[in-house]
Parts: structure tokens; C-alpha cells; sequence
């Protein structure tokens, strides 16, 4: 590892754009000293005719803009000032072209003792000192390294101001930290779920539809909250509304809205969801339920962001973002005619695939931890944390339910267990299959998910929230999957 506190004596020249106050200046300055303690000291002189212009080499997007950072030493011969790069692909490229010109430079000489050395191999042979400055990853092994450091060492300086925009970065760019809504966290470590954190951060702040598709409970509700509270629209309301939990009669009602009297029982009149949601998100949970006449209703909505209240002669525009989720599969809707294909081109302007729990490896066991974690904090529970076999056990379950399915499990043993560790048996979960013949093994491979979903109806006697709460996924989605599979209520 290189040391921090390596200086090179250097007469690099290079161009530089910095602003000290509103104006922004250039100069050409010369490079004296580089210390390799993550900010470059430079000792500044311009020398116009010797100009190695670093600037020009680099692209225009990554060069040197020290808006704000500059900060003057007095005192110093010169004007000595310390530059510091927030921007890490500038420092990355600003790195490596000085450390290739570096190289050449001091192929022969050590900058530290005079003597002769080779900077290529990474130590002086007299003076020991660590000449491997033009490591790959310096910069960044650096950053982490010095983190807390320059965070403590700037926090003195910081006003409520500065922390309330700090905060809001944070809350911004990082999701799995905490949410400040919801009190929760989107928890994730594979790369299928770092990749959409990393859509949902690149969507966030545009004001795009998005389409969020994966299977009940992958958490599709957690992902359009995670795009409003990460949007401009964060102040703003978001609505989430489940199309399949309102009775086709009512749905047009509830989402635009009604006039006093324009139908038995209107007695008031009522602003829909879109009008709630005015400046912010709606969520549209199970879009894939919605009636040929609401697709209709839905898209003329999406081309005129007009909402009529039923009943009223009048429209109110209306500024919402979208933002809808189905766990059906909706290609096929589509094939079979079942959802317009111009209503779904204009809701999938991006869309995130959420992949269920059981393609997320280790993320069974990084969640189930999690839960355990966050339900110890709601109460005192008799067990503290999950036996070996437990953890294998929650590794080796499909879960068809998603996280909703193991939180729901882990909520129920907990309360249930009294013993110190959670075990398998606690959290339903059956013991490994013994090795089993092959009449067996095709037997558990048919066991498909409409034998589940039916073998829970008949157990829980057809009652649907009872059914819906043993398999850990909601009413909808119960709903939906009896549709799928033609399972009579
Ligand atoms: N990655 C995650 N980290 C933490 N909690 C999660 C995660 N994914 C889902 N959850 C939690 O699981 C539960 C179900 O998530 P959510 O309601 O978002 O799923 P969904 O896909 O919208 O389900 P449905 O289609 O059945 O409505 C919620 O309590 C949510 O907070």
C-alpha cells in the first residue's frame, strides 16, 4: 500500500479553472510539490511559455473545476493553494496522466533522496521510500480511508443549513439508508438489487413513468416510494393505490374523483386519488387488473393530465408522476389482448424488474436479519437471533410470498418461540428433503404453486385473508393467483 505522506518534488505545469467568488478564473500554474496525502499541495507560479496544458488532455467534462474549494494559504512563498477534488473521475484522470508524467520523469532520480532509483519499482533502494504513487486504486483505497477524517475535521464548520443539505444528499443518493418517511430501509446486497438501486437513483430525478414489475411481495410499493422520496416531487404526496383491492364499480370513483349527487350515495362531493396526489406520485399497484373501460379513462389521462370527477361538466389539470406495478405477467396480457399496448407503452417510458427473493442468494439471510432486527426493536422478545440451521433453512426455502412471506414468518416465530434461537420448526420451515426415490423426487418437482396456494384455501377453509396471511402475501395478490390458476372461490 503506498504510504500517505509520500512528497514529490515535480515542475509539472498545468492549466487550472477555479473560482474564488462568483467569477471563475484561469490560470497557468505550476505544480512544485505533489503530495500524496489525497489532496494535491501545489505551489503555484504561472510560466505561460512552458505550458503543459493537463486540461486539454482531458475530456471537458472532467476538467479541473475548483468552484468553492479553493481555499488560499497567506504567508506561503507564492501563492501556495490546496486543491481539493470532490469530483473522482477528475482526481482518477488528473491521477493518472501526473503519475505517467511523473514517471518519466523520475525514472532515473529518487524525488525524496536524489539517488538513483527506479519510481517503476515502486521503492527507492536507498531511501526505502514508497515510490508506487501510480497505484490503480490509490485514490480510492485513499478516499475510504480518509473519510471520517475530513468529514470530522469539516463538521465544526458546518451550519444547521449545511446539515440539512447533507442529510438530503444522503437520503438521496444512498437508499439503503434510512428512510425518513417510512422508517424503513431497502435492504439489498446482490447485484441483481444493486442494480436497481441504481435505477431507481438514475429515475428518481427525472419525471418519467415508470413500470415496476416482479412478483407479490419483491417490493414494488418499497421501490415507487424509494423513487418519490429520492424525486424533486419528495414534498409532495404520494398516493399509493391498489387497483385490485376495490370493487370494479367503485375504482373509477376512487381514482378521479366525484360530484355531490352524480350517483346514489354521492353525498358529498370527493377529489379521486389523482387530485390527491396533485404535485406528487401515485403508485398504481396491480395495473394489470384494470377494466378495458379504466384503461381507456387512464390513458386519455395520461395524454391530457385532465381529471373529471364523475359527474362534473368540468376537468382539473392535474401535475402527477406515475408510477405503476403489476406482478402479472403482462406480456401476456398484452399478447392476448387483455392490456392496450398504447396505455402500456406510455406507462413503461422505464421500467425495473424486481427479482423474487429466491434469486437473490444471500439476501435471504442479510433480510432475515434485518426483520429479526428491526421487530426486536418493537418489543421483548424471547429470542435473540437465529440458529445455524434456522439461517440454512431461510437459504434453502423458495418463498414464494417474497419478503412479505419471511417477514411474516419471522414476525410469527418470534412471538411464538421460547427459546433463545429461532429454529427451522419456528419459522414453519421443513427440515432438508431426505434423499428420496425417483417417483418422489418427480412428485416435489410437480408440486407446483397452484398446489400450495390450493392445499392453504382447503386448510384455512377458503377464507381469503386467513389464506392470503398463511402464504405471506396480500388479498390481491391471493385474488390474482386464484385467477391465474382457476381456482373457484
Ligand atoms: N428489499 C427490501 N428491504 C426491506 N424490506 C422489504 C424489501 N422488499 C420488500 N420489503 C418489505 O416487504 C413488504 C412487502 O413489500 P411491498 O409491499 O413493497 O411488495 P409488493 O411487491 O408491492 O407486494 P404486492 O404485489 O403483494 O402488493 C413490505 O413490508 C416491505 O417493506
Amino acid at each position: 500500500m503506498p504510504r500517505l505522506d509520500v512528497r514529490i518534488k515535480t515542475n509539472l505545469r498545468a492549466r487550472a479553472v477555479y473560482a474564488t467568488g462568483p467569477e471563475q478564473r484561469e490560470e497557468v500554474v505550476t505544480i512544485r510539490e505533489l503530495s500524496l496525502n489525497g489532496a494535491l499541495v501545489d505551489q503555484l507560479r504561472g510560466h505561460p511559455d512552458q505550458t503543459l496544458t493537463l486540461l486539454t488532455e482531458l475530456s471537458p467534462a472532467r476538467q479541473i473545476r475548483l468552484q468553492g474549494d479553493l481555499v488560499r494559504r497567506s504567508g506561503t512563498k507564492g501563492s501556495a493553494v490546496h486543491f481539493y477534488y470532490s469530483d473522482r473521475n477528475t482526481t482518477s484522470a488528473l491521477w493518472h496522466y501526473i503519475s505517467a508524467q511523473l514517471q518519466q520523469q523520475s525514472t532515473s532520480h529518487c524525488p525524496y533522496c536524489g539517488n538513483e532509483g527506479n519510481a517503476a519499482e515502486g521503492q527507492c533502494g536507498q531511501c526505502r521510500q514508497s515510490l508506487a504513487f501510480q497505484d490503480a486504486d490509490y485514490l480510492d483505497v485513499h478516499l475510504l480511508e480518509t473519510l471520517a477524517a475530513r468529514i470530522q475535521s469539516r463538521i465544526p464548520k458546518l451550519n444547521a443549513d449545511h446539515c440539512h443539505k447533507i442529510i438530503k444528499y444522503i437520503d438521496r443518493e444512498l437508499l439503503n439508508l434510512q428512510d425518513r418517511s417510512t422508517d424503513q430501509e431497502f435492504v439489498g446486497t446482490c447485484p441483481t438489487m444493486l442494480r436497481v438501486f441504481s435505477m431507481i437513483n438514475k429515475v428518481a430525478g427525472t419525471d418519467l413513468n415508470v413500470l415496476i414489475l416482479g412478483e407479490s411481495g419483491t417490493g414494488k410499493e418499497l421501490t415507487a416510494r424509494a423513487i418519490h422520496q429520492r424525486s424533486p416531487r419528495m414534498d409532495k404526496p404520494f398516493v399509493a393505490f391498489n387497483c385490485a383491492a376495490i370493487p370494479e364499480g367503485l375504482l373509477e370513483a376512487e381514482l378521479f374523483g366525484y360530484q355531490r349527487g352524480s350517483f346514489t350515495g354521492a353525498v358529498d362531493t370527493k377529489k379521486g386519488k389523482f387530485e390527491l396526489a396533485d404535485g406528487g406520485t401515485i403508485f398504481l399497484d396491480e395495473i394489470g387488473d384494470l377494466s378495458p373501460h379504466l384503461q381507456a379513462k387512464l390513458l386519455r389521462f395520461l395524454e391530457d393530465r385532465i381529471v373529471e370527477r364523475i359527474g362534473s361538466k368540468r376537468g382539473h389539470r392535474v401535475d402527477v408522476r406515475i408510477i405503476a406495478a403489476t406482478n402479472c405477467d403482462i406480456h401476456q396480457r398484452l399478447e392476448n389482448g387483455g392490456f392496450r399496448d398504447d396505455l402500456f407503452f406510455r406507462l413503461n417510458a422505464f421500467c425495473i424488474k424486481l427479482p423474487p427473493l429466491r434469486e437473490r442468494g444471500g439476501d435471504k439471510v442479510v433480510l432475515a436479519r434485518y426483520i429479526f432486527r428491526k421487530i426486536s426493536e418493537t418489543g421483548h422478545f424471547t429470542p435473540q437471533g437465529f440458529s445455524e440451521e434456522a439461517l440454512k433453512a431461510i437459504s434453502r426455502h423458495d418463498w414464494p410470498g417474497n419478503v412479505r412471506e419471511l417477514i411474516n414468518k419471522i414476525r410469527r416465530a418470534m412471538v411464538m418461540a421460547g427459546s433463545d434461537l429461532l429454529e427451522p420448526a419456528d419459522l414453519e420451515l421443513e427440515p432438508p428433503a431426505p434423499t428420496v426415490a425417483p417417483t418422489d423426487l418427480h412428485r416435489q418437482v410437480s408440486k407446483s404453486k397452484k398446489e400450495i396456494v390450493l392445499a392453504a384455501l382447503e386448510e384455512n377453509n377458503y377464507v381469503i385473508a386467513r389464506t392470503a396471511r398463511s402464504l405471506g402475501i396480500s388479498r390481491p395478490s391471493l385474488y390474482s393467483m386464484m385467477k391465474k390458476f382457476k381456482i373457484e372461490h
